[in-house]
């Protein structure tokens, strides 16, 4: 179990309240909010990247592994798609795998200006796989995407969930279609300094009504 439990964080005003956050393993839980609310803020948090808070996160198996995918995919340009993922993986055998399973093993020798965006995401969703995380960050990973690339990303999520069946995941997004589609649970982020507002169940037969009532 990952738990964060948050008291608050402070920017130059307060931007994150009290929220209580926990991830089972396996758990997808999706996060919404509106535009500057703080999720980018609260995967921060999450990832350890930002330390200037108040509050705790406990993972009871010790030190997790964390994979972030930032709204930018964010590879070296220097170095090709094989040698970006080999950074931080030691094993040729799973980078291989996973070029597979993304549908970049005939790009894996392209830097990252040669690839299309949709491209670029899957490189990087690659690369916050291959270190065999216990909990994957999204910071919308299908944001731009055009319909075809957003639909692959989909279910590319999907069948790596499938693949990695142990994985926490916690993406943020706008678009409730994904939140029905890749949620087991939606979180709602709103108010000042921003809390969770909302926790709905993808599956219940009004969640988009629900949603729509607390997003639009
Ligand atoms: N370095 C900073 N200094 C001061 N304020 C900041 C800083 N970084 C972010 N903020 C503010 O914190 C708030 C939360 O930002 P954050 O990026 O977490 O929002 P968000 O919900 O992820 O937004 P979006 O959906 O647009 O990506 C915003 O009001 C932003 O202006």
């Amino acid at each position: 179990m990952l738990e964060l439990h948050l008291h608050a964080k402070v920017l130059v005003r307060p931007i994150l309240g009290e929220i209580r956050l926990s991830l089972d393993a396996g758990e997808r839980v999706c996060l919404l909010g509106p535009s500057g609310i703080g999720k980018t803020t609260l995967m921060n948090i999450l990832a350890g990247l930002d330390t200037e808070f108040s509050g705790q996160i406990r993972f009871s198996g010790g030190q997790p592994k964390i994979g972030y995918m930032f709204q930018e995919p964010r590879l070296l340009p220097w170095r090709t798609l094989r040698q970006n993922l080999a950074l931080v993986c030691h094993q040729p055998a799973l980078i291989d795998e996973l070029l597979h399973a993304v549908d970049l093993h005939t790009a894996q020798d392209l830097y990252p200006n040669q690839l299309s965006l949709g491209m670029a995401r899957r490189a990087a969703l690659a690369r916050c796989l291959v270190i065999q995380p216990d909990l994957i960050l999204l910071d919308e990973p299908l944001v731009s995407l055009d319909p075809k690339s957003a639909e692959q990303m989909r279910q590319l999520i999907l069948r790596l969930h499938q693949t990695y069946p142990q994985t926490r995941m916690l993406m943020v997004t706008h678009d409730p279609v994904d939140a029905e589609v890749l949620a087991d649970r939606v979180l709602i982020l709103g108010g000042q300094p921003a809390q969770i507002r909302a926790e709905l169940d993808p599956q219940a037969p009004d969640f988009q009504q629900q949603l729509h009532a607390y997003t639009a």
